[in-house]
C-alpha cells in the first residue's frame, strides 16, 4: 500500500465527506431490526450496514466487542464485512481500544498488517499503559500505511476522573495528545523532547496531503475543549454524537469548522435500519448537516 493512512483518509474525506458510521450491533438494535441475537442475526445486520453505506461514507467503524461476544463465528462475520467494506471504498477503523505492554502490543498491531484475516486501515488504542507501550503498533502502522486513534478525552461522563489527572503540569489527556503529536513528527520517539510547536503549527489538524496517520479520540460531548490540539498534525475522531447527546453544533464549538475531525455516529444511524434506503437517508442527514 503506497499512501499513508493520513493521506488515504484525507482523500476519502475530500471525496465522501468526513462522516464515520459505527457498526455497533447492540442487542436492542438487533431486536428492533427483527433479528436474533446470534451469529446469523449479526451477519444480516452487518451485511445490511455495509451494503447500504460502504459505497458512500468515508469510514466505517465496527465495534469489535459486539463481534467478540459471538465468539469465532462473530469474528468470521466481521472478517467478511471488513473485506467487503474496503473493497467498496470505505476505510475501516476497527474500534478495538487495545493497549498492553510493548511485546503484546506488537501482536495487536498486526490488525494493520496486510494478510491479517482482519486487516483494517486503522484501529483505536488505549494509552493506559503509557504512550510508549504503543510504539510497536506505531511502527507497524508506519510500515504498512495504517493508522491509530489514541483515546485522549473520551465521550463518557466519567472520563475526566483519570484524563484530567495531572502528570507534572500537564493533564493525562494532554500527555496523550502530545505523544500523538510527536508520532506525526518524523523521527520523534516517546521520551524525546516534544517537537517545537512553531515548526509544526501549520500542520495543526487540517485535511490535506500532510494529514498524519496518528489521531486522537476526543468526545463531541465535552463541555469545553480542555486539551490543546495545536500542532497535532493528525485527525481527531469525535464520538458521542446523537445517542450520547452531542450535535454538529458541539463539533463546531469544540473544534471549529476546518479542523481534520472525523465525526462518528453509530446508534443514531443504525436505528433507521434495516431498510437500506432508510440507513442511507439517516447517514445522509448527518453528512448534510456536517457540510452545511
Ligand atoms: O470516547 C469514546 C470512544 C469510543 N466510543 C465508541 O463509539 C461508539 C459510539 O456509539 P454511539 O451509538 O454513536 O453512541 C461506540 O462504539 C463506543 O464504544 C465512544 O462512544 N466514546
Amino acid at each position: 500500500m503506497s499512501a499513508t493512512f493520513g493521506e488515504r483518509l484525507a482523500d476519502a474525506v475530500a471525496a465522501r465527506g468526513p462522516l464515520c458510521v459505527g457498526i455497533d450491533p447492540h442487542v436492542p438494535l438487533l431486536e428492533r431490526w427483527g433479528l436474533p441475537d446470534d451469529p446469523d442475526g449479526l451477519a444480516r445486520f452487518t451485511d445490511a450496514v455495509v451494503g447500504a453505506l460502504a459505497g458512500t461514507v468515508a469510514v466505517l467503524k465496527p465495534q469489535l466487542a459486539f463481534y467478540e461476544r459471538h465468539g469465532s463465528r462473530g469474528l468470521a462475520v466481521l472478517e467478511d464485512a471488513v473485506a467487503r467494506a474496503r473493497a467498496a471504498g470505505a476505510l475501516v477503523l476497527l474500534d478495538a481500544k487495545r493497549g498492553d505492554i510493548g511485546s503484546t502490543m506488537d501482536a495487536y498491531g498486526d490488525y494493520l498488517r496486510p494478510g491479517h484475516p482482519l486487516h483494517v486501515d486503522a484501529m483505536t488504542v488505549s494509552p493506559y499503559l503509557g504512550p510508549g507501550s504503543l510504539q510497536p503498533a506505531v511502527d507497524t502502522a508506519r510500515q504498512h500505511g495504517g493508522g491509530l486513534f489514541v483515546l485522549a478525552r473520551t465521550s463518557n461522563p466519567d472520563a475526566g476522573t483519570l484524563q484530567h489527572a495531572l502528570v507534572g503540569e500537564r493533564t493525562v489527556a494532554q500527555v496523550v495528545v502530545d505523544a500523538v503529536r510527536g508520532w506525526n513528527t518524523p523521527g520523534w520517539v516517546v521520551g524525546d523532547p516534544l517537537p517545537d510547536l512553531g515548526a509544526v503549527q501549520d500542520q495543526a489538524s487540517r485535511w490535506g496531503p500532510t494529514t498524519g496517520s496518528f489521531g486522537v479520540v476526543v468526545g463531541a460531548t465535552l463541555a469545553e475543549l480542555d486539551v490543546d490540539l495545536g500542532g497535532l498534525g493528525g485527525p481527531v475522531l469525535a464520538p458521542g454524537l446523537g445517542a450520547q447527546g452531542g450535535s454538529v453544533a458541539d463539533l463546531r464549538r469544540l473544534f471549529g469548522r476546518d479542523a481534520a475531525v472525523v465525526p462518528t455516529v453509530s446508534r443514531d444511524v443504525l436505528a433507521a435500519g434495516p431498510d437500506p434506503a432508510a440507513l442511507r437517508a439517516a447517514a445522509d442527514r448527518w453528512a448534510t448537516e456536517l457540510t452545511a
